[in-house]
């Protein structure tokens, strides 16, 4: 499939949703924070406010669900109109099943894990899987650091991926910028969220196109 870069709407004007998304038409996926406050410390929209994003754009949506109870709400988000739906791992009950269930309602099936999360107890999901999230910054929040201590962990987890020979994808989510995407790229992701470098950018489709040339670069240098 190759680099992919899906921009975060985090730090887009929620009042102009519609025409926000409508700025990065080069973008591969728009990526959809849905926050709870309980799963993470701050709470954004919901699926009604998603199946409107999805009636507005051609751009399939990327769900990242940080909410508790995933098992009973994840659903939602595909019949919304996402074409991908992520949950955390540390808050589904039965992982395994949701992503089969996620698939067999059309939608690609992918898990997060947060920073401290380690994949190696996951290892034999990978097959279940469509894509697997490392954060690189705790959720809940948009424009924090980077987290480095987090790359050996995409390396970890891209060599699993190849040890299983799945076509699983490898999403990257959390301070990707110009500075950090060819760490990341170079680790062995392959899908790249960005959302403040993009959106406080004077134009986002123009820095979605330099975030990818710069993860191309890194992966055939
Ligand atoms: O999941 C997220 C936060 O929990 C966001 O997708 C992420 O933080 C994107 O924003 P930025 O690129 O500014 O870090
Ligand atoms: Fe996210």
């Amino acid at each position: 499939m190759g680099i992919q870069i899906t921009p975060s709407i985090l730090n887009a004007d929620f009042a102009n949703l519609g025409e926000e998304v409508a700025r990065i038409g080069s973008a591969d996926w728009v990526h959809v924070d849905v926050m709870d406050n309980h799963f993470v410390p701050n709470l954004t929209f919901g699926p009604t406010m998603v199946e409107a994003l999805a009636r507005s754009t051609q751009t399939p949506l990327d769900a990242h669900l940080m909410i508790e109870d995933p098992d009973h709400n994840a659903l939602a988000y595909v019949e919304a109109g996402c074409g991908s739906v992520t949950f955390h791992v540390e808050a589904a009950q039965a992982p395994v099943r949701l992503a089969r269930e996620l698939r067999s309602h059309g939608a690609r099936a992918s898990m997060a894990l947060k920073p401290a999360t380690p994949i190696e107890p996951y290892e034999d999901l990978l097959p279940e899987l469509d894509m697997l999230l490392v954060m690189t910054v705790e959720p809940g929040f948009g424009g924090q650091k980077f987290l480095d201590l987090c790359l050996p962990k995409i390396r970890r987890a891209r060599a699993l991926m190849d040890k299983h020979g799945v076509e699983t994808w490898l999403q990257v989510d959390g301070g990707v910028s110009l500075e950090t995407i060819e760490r990341c790229a170079e680790a062995g992701a392959d899908v790249f969220v960005a959302g403040s470098a993009v959106y406080s950018a004077d134009d986002p489709d123009a820095m979605v196109a330099e975030l990818r040339a710069k993860a191309e670069a890194a992966v055939t240098a």
